[in-house]
């Protein structure tokens, strides 16, 4: 049997899966915790690395391995290749100020039409602008700035030479200085933005080789970790997938590449040569960790007590922009209980709001992917929030559409080996891996009273308090 190694580094862990290259049969994983944080040092994302590979029984036997991670963090080496500060990730919004500023400065249809995307905090440009700005000795001594999943491929070559950094247009799409439809960096941006062009990884097409590991393991060109999802779960066409994550993402394979200037909807590029219209929000699996805390109870009581109230919550409305929000484009928002009524402050009605604001939240974002000509016959739900029972039951009505649910597995790191097993088998085409099996979830009523009120709702906030 050949083996295939896939890693998902996502913002919370890490997650090693190794399959048959052939049948894409599961035969060992491992996993490792990332510590918490919206700034963290890339050696710890390489020493959960080397955990989750060691929990998972080594890889010296396997034949290829790529990596998938979070998009967007910004890593910085020196001419040594040293990291030069810790990486600022997607869900680090010091960076609002900067971004707002670079998209008065280009105009938001010029930068849709420039890298497929109008920037907002998350993205690498914008972190960037705010280095320069606000760090500048530190920003001086950077010669080289990639992501999180070039900088764990480059570590596994064992290569010291930042020059032989790769990526791969999934996740260079989620810089703001590469363009989706004409497939090179744009250099005028970032030297905008930065004030000058670091040295920027090479962007491999979907199924090219980076290099080997010194023990000879092939290593593929990786991905970012919603385009590794895309490609693990087999997403086709026509299928929406929204994940339930640290990040809320609704996304599609498309064949033509997006550009949209009213920003909500990201123009990223797949891992298959085709192109990942996507819509992210900053706050989805972590409000059920909330409400969780705030009930002191687990995450499978939260879903059981949610799927004792109404639908509605009896009128109670939680806004879950805990983190501040990115789409809408809120980051100083925080999030907010309306609807307070008697009848309604009962356990079972704050986890019900909790479930129904955060899939409301992700039900927007599927309103704004719709709005870009995608059809949503059905919708595919993965990540670890799509364990939870009352998340599956309440979607269908909220989202308005049918409901798949996959069995609960590590999608990002299968499209990660899936993609090793590509790379390695030559072929034009990726593996064909048989499917999950998966649960279909619909309902007879679509709840727009729920949305209503929510749309209602989440125009009404209170900003984050300025220590925060
Ligand atoms: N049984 C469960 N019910 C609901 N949510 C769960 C359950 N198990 C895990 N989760 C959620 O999964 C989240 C982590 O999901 P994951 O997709 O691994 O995140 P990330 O990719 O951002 O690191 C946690 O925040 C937690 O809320
Ligand atoms: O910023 C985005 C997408 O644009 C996020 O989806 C990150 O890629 C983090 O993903 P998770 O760790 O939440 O899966």
């Amino acid at each position: 049997m050949t083996l295939v190694a896939g890693v998902d580094s996502s913002t919370q862990s890490c997650k090693v899966m190794i399959r048959d290259a052939e049948t894409g049969v599961l035969v060992r994983s491992g996993r490792a915790a990332h510590p918490e944080g919206t700034e963290v040092h890339p050696s710890e994302w390489w020493n959960a690395l080397q955990e989750a590979i060691a929990q998972a029984g080594g890889i010296e036997d396997v034949a290829a391995i790529s990596v998938a991670a979070q998009q967007h963090g910004m890593v910085c080496l020196d001419s040594a290749g040293e990291v030069v500060r810790p990486a600022l990730l997607w869900n680090d919004l010091r960076s609002a100020g900067s971004a707002a500023d670079l998209v008065t400065e280009l105009g938001p249809w010029a930068w849709a039409e420039a890298v497929g995307s109008v920037p907002v905090a998350s993205f690498t440009v914008t972190k960037l602008r705010w280095f320069a700005q606000h760090e500048p000795a530190l920003a001086a001594h950077t010669e080289s700035v990639c992501l999180p999943h070039d900088w764990l491929t480059w570590r596994l070559s064992g290569s010291a030479d930042p020059a032989s950094i790769a990526t791969d247009r999934s996740d260079a799409s989620g810089t703001g200085y590469w363009s989706p439809s004409l497939g090179c960096y744009r250099t005028d941006v970032l030297q905008a933005a930065f004030g000058r062009v670091p040295r920027l990884p090479t962007v491999l097409g979907p199924a090219e080789l980076a290099g080997s590991t010194p023990a000879g393991v092939l290593i593929g060109p990786g991905a970012g970790d919603n385009a590794g999802a895309a490609l693990g779960i087999g997403a086709n066409p026509g299928d929406v997938v929204v994940s339930i994550g640290t990040s809320g993402t609704i996304f599609t394979v498309s064949a033509t590449p997006a550009a949209d200037g009213t920003g909500a909807v990201a123009g990223f590029a797949d891992a298959t040569g085709h192109y990942l219209p996507l819509v992210c929000t900053l706050n989805a699996s972590r409000i059920l960790d909330a409400a969780a805390r705030m009930l002191g109870v687990d995450l499978d009581e939260v879903s059981r007590l949610a799927l004792r109230a109404p639908a509605g919550s009896d009128g109670l409305v939680l806004v879950p922009y805990l983190d501040g929000e990115r789409t809408p484009n809120r980051p100083d928002s925080t999030g907010a209980l309306h609807g307070l009524t008697h009848a309604n402050t009962t356990p079972a009605h704050l986890a019900r709001a909790a479930v129904e604001g955060m899939l409301c939240a992700l039900a927007d974002g599927l309103d704004a992917l719709v709005s870009q000509a995608v059809t949503a016959q059905r919708v595919i739900l993965i990540g670890g929030g799509a364990q939870s029972e009352a998340v599956r039951q309440l979607a269908p009505a909220i989202f308005g559409c049918p409901v798949i649910v996959p069995e609960p597995a590590e999608y990002v790191a299968d499209g990660a080996a899936r993609q090793a097993a590509w790379v390695l088998s030559g072929h034009q085409d990726p593996p064909q891996w048989a499917g999950p099996p998966a649960k279909a979830y619909e309902s007879d009523d679509v709840d727009r009273q729920t949305r209503e009120r929510y749309r209602e709702a989440r125009e009404h906030f209170v900003s984050r308090a300025p220590e925060n």
